[in-house]
């Protein structure tokens, strides 16, 4: 463990990301249970709502007094994060959740998906916590149990069944279900992200059991900071958040959305080491403008058309100064699928006053712009050299199109207004010009160059001539044959990226690209596809996925105690991540290295952004590790069990 003046720098960690692989072997405190005697009303003991959290009540007691919880005090947002129940500063007319700690055991222990091991709890265990005859006489190791979960979800022959084969793991035994993913990455990322979780998503209704995140509608206005509290977790570290009109490329999916921040943060603890107790998924439901989900019997959410304006803004603020409120200054808040109209106005109203960003926009620029830095190495050429042509003018388009613009202005000292011009768009009209400036969204007007008028695709590849394709459209099957011959009959090896997710929406598979280009694409997508043979030859494709940047740069946020985040932090992220690209990844095709690592990458890309942050002075946790990313990687929160005294 990294020490500082004699004093473990973890074991003081106020955020507690110290549960790390150091402590794998150590005995714990028995599984703490905080219950609270919950009133709707105020009164205590009306109804008793057992929580169970991996903190103990003196931590509660120690952290530092913030504001009490009367009506008035979304208002007076300080950024103190103890005391957030306010047990300390209320006045006796105040209301007080009566929190008290008790130790879990027997059938309860066995139902607790933070402390459930199943079969593995050891004969020692089931003296001390009353599970004698609750389990069978075997113990079994986890490893044991992994290779039969394995096993029982390699069965399944539908993707849908996989991912609820590993949801009811995760609520049933989560740090089992971590080790599955943390050891078979590869696997049950595509169960567990996309593509399934869209079609999760679609049908989250219909295959509801569990609710997992917190759900706030419209009808909690007025009562965020409340409906917090009931949240059996208080030191959230990252939130990712969702209103669920743009999921992936499906639309507008209203509440059914969650599946995206519960998958999103179980990627933030499985590939970049973030406590599972320190995530909050959260939806936020002002309705839906989805005609199928308002007349499904089975929708969860609102069931009205999209609250806007006004009453939107309203429920955001609150939900934002809440979120401050409760859980401090440094909270990580993850933007994820709002729809354009909000994300970029989102991102432009909370950049300056929190730890946010939009991972549609910036997580995206990230590691479209790493996949380039590595592509470049078999293209040749600067980045200031390529022509770059998106077909889809929104978060993803317009976000990659200026860290590009960014990243080449940094190389060649050029300004912005001059690298942008390399850089072209499609959208649903046609080639963006400024013949078509009076009409455009304020995110695509730095992208209307001088042009004559392009109605679609094909000619707008023959008139520009690009080196790189970036598909973000999210319509599926866009690069025609005739899109993609046209890269191949200029380019040597032309760059193709189809990022648009899920797999329905990509805009051409794998097997396209290679087929129509005869084997000379570079190409990546957003969602994975199999190893192709083409002309005798087997051809894997990169994932050019935001999941290679997100976990990694919140961890580099946390461990950096940052409070804003900053466009260098993302080009630092991308050219960690570049660099993990090996000849030998190059040389089979791939400019991004495969997921089994993404440990490690998360954590280099971790110290990078957390260097960065002490370098802007944007970091506030002192001093500096001198090592970060072997700082960073002992921070990472390990799924081994471990041993109940
Ligand atoms: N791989 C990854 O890591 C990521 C992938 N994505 C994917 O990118 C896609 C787009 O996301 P996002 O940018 O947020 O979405 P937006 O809605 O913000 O933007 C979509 C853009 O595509 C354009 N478009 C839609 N259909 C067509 C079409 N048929 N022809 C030409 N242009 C079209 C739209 O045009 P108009 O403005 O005229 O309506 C708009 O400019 C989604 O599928 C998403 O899953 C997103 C983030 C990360
Ligand atoms: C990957 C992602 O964030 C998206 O498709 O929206
Ligand atoms: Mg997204």
């Amino acid at each position: 463990m990294l020490s500082l003046n004699g004093t473990s720098f973890l074991d003081n960690s106020l955020y507690g990301v110290s549960r790390g692989v150091v402590q794998q072997h150590r005995r714990v405190a028995p599984p703490m249970v905080v219950v609270a005697s919950v009133s709707s009303n105020g009164r205590a003991g009306d109804r008793n709502v057992s929580v169970l959290v991996e903190t103990s009540l003196k931590e509660i007691r120690d952290a530092s007094p913030a504001p009490p919880a009367d009506k008035d005090s979304k208002s007076k947002v300080t950024g103190g994060i103890g005391d957030v129940y306010g047990e300390d500063t209320a006045t006796e007319d105040q209301s007080i959740t009566p929190w008290t700690v008790s130790v879990a055991s027997g059938y309860p222990l066995l139902r607790d998906p933070h402390y459930n091991k199943g079969l593995a709890f050891t004969e020692k265990e089931k003296d001390a916590h009353y599970l004698r005859g609750l389990l069978p006489p075997v113990v079994v190791s986890q490893e044991l149990q992994v290779k039969k979960m394995m096993a029982n979800i390699r069965q399944y022959q539908v993707p849908l069944q996989r991912y609820m084969a590993m949801m009811d793991l995760q609520e049933r035994n989560e740090r089992l279900f971590y080790k599955l993913l943390i050891d078979h990455v590869e696997e049950l990322l595509p169960v567990v992200y996309t593509p399934t979780v869209g079609e999760a998503c679609q049908k989250y209704g219909s295959i509801f059991r569990q609710p997992q995140g917190l759900f706030i509608s419209l009808k909690e206005k007025g009562k965020i900071l409340e409906v917090l509290k009931n949240w059996p977790q208080q030191k959230i570290q990252v939130i990712v958040v969702t209103d669920g009109e743009r999921i992936l490329g499906l639309g507008d999916l209203g509440c059914q959305g969650m599946g995206i921040p519960v998958g999103k943060l179980s990627l933030y603890t499985a590939l970049g080491g973030i406590r599972p107790s320190a995530c909050l998924p959260v939806t936020i439901d002002v309705g839906t403008n989805n005609e199928k989900l308002l007349n499904d019997e089975f929708y969860i959410g609102l069931r009205q058309r999209r609250a806007t304006g006004k009453e939107y803004a309203e429920l955001i603020d609150e939900f934002m100064s809440a979120v401050k409120q409760t859980y401090g200054e440094k909270v990580l808040i993850q933007f994820e699928d709002f729809a354009n109209h909000n994300a970029f106005d989102l991102l432009a109203k909370y950049g300056p006053t929190h730890l946010v960003f939009n991972d549609d926009i910036q997580g995206t620029a990230s590691v479209v712009l790493a996949g380039l830095i590595a592509a470049l190495k078999l293209v040749g050429g600067t980045l200031a050299e390529h022509t770059f042509l998106f077909l889809g003018a929104g978060e993803a388009g317009t976000g990659i199109a200026e860290l590009i613009a960014l990243e080449m202005s940094k190389q060649t000292g050029a300004p912005v207004d001059e690298t942008r011009k390399k850089i072209w768009m499609v959208d649903s009209k046609g080639l963006i010009t400024r013949s078509r400036m009076e009409g455009l969204q304020h995110f695509k007007r730095p992208w209307a160059h001088e042009h004559e008028p392009v109605t679609n695709l094909v000619d707008a590849v023959k008139a520009i001539k690009p080196t790189v394709l970036i598909g973000s459209s999210g319509a599926g099957r866009t690069f025609t044959k005739e899109v993609v011959e046209a890269m191949a009959t200029f380019n040597e090896k032309p760059i193709v990226l189809a990022l648009s997710n899920p797999t329905s929406q990509s805009e051409c598979t794998a097997e396209e690209a290679y087929m129509w280009s005869e084997g000379r694409a570079i190409f990546a997508s957003g969602s994975p596809f199999d190893p192709v043979e083409y002309d005798g030859k087997v051809y894997a494709s990169g994932q050019a996925n935001n999941a290679y940047i997100f976990p990694g740069l919140g961890l580099g946020l946390i461990i950096s105690g940052a409070i804003r985040v900053h466009d260098d932090m993302l080009l630092a992220a991308s050219e960690a991540l570049a660099a993990q690209v090996t000849e030998e990844n190059l040389e089979s095709g791939l400019i991004y290295p495969p997921f089994s690592n993404i440990r490690k990458i998360s954590a280099k890309i971790a110290a990078d952004v957390a260097a960065k942050a002490y370098e802007l002075g944007l970091a506030t946790r002192l001093p500096q590790p001198e090592n970060l990313v072997a700082y960073a990687e002992s921070c990472m929160y390990s799924p081994a069990y471990r041993c109940y005294r």
